[in-house]
């Protein structure tokens, strides 16, 4: 079976992103690529990263009028992600129209709330509740808006998967025990994201900055 750990290649270098690739292909199911690299790389370093053969995860975090993000998606398409994101606090129609301009076979999902943010995040925008209500209510949305699944952190994910059986869940935040946990918030280790009901995890740092990305995305991968 295919490794559920998604690296998070967060550089806008592309010998690096393709020489970390390499060194783990064989401990990892999938990439992802993310802002900082589409803003250096744009959709022809998706390509050049698409031939290594290995799913991609295009997480451009889409946000804004339904009509911009829908074109947006359509002009994404020849890339064909295997996953793509979308903010779900763009709403019911955006994500609706999000999902009717992405390739069939892409799987559309939608952050509820970033892991880098808590309870007093939350209530600094002037969102009441606490995180898990707050991920659970924007998991119903983009249930009811048709999308694949969500992205929520590992404290959540049991929650939302109880109201969304056949969801797909994606935990970012994860954390080796004792690991570094940055600008992260709500972490948790891999193997607790996972049987919390992940589908699979994404893992940047404490891989890729790792003196040997190999060695630490191979300690991982015998945690779970
Ligand atoms: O959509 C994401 O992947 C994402 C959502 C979220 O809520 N939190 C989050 O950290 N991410 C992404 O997951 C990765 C986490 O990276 P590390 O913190 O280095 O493991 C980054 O690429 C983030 O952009």
């Amino acid at each position: 079976m295919r490794s559920p750990i998604y690296v998070a290649l967060d550089t806008p270098d592309i010998d690096r992103a393709k020489a970390v690739t390499s060194a783990i292909r064989n401990h990892i199911g999938g990439i992802k690529l993310g802002l900082e690299f589409f803003a250096a790389n744009g959709p022809a370093g998706i390509k050049e990263m698409a031939a290594l053969g290995l799913p991609i995860f295009l997480d451009l975090k889409l946000h804004d009028i339904p009509n911009t993000v829908a074109k947006a998606i359509q002009a994404l398409r020849p890339l064909e992600p295997a996953i793509l994101t979308v903010h779900a606090s763009g709403g019911r129609a955006m994500m609706e129209d999000a999902k009717a301009a992405a390739p069939i076979d892409t799987k559309v999902v939608a952050v509820t709330m970033l892991t880098s943010l808590d309870d007093s995040d939350l209530h600094d925008m002037g969102i009441a509740g606490e995180a898990h209500d707050h991920v659970v209510r924007m998991t119903e949305l983009a249930r009811e808006a048709g999308l694949d699944g969500v992205v929520c952190s590992g404290r959540e994910v049991k929650a939302a998967k109880k109201i969304w059986p056949d969801g797909f869940f994606v935990v970012p935040g994860v954390r080796p025990v004792a690991g570094n946990s940055g600008d992260q918030k709500r972490v948790v280790t891999p193997a607790d994201a996972l049987h919390s009901g992940a589908s699979i995890i994404v893992i940047g740092r404490p891989i890729t900055q790792a003196e040997e990305p190999d060695l630490a995305a191979r300690a991982i991968e015998a945690t779970l």
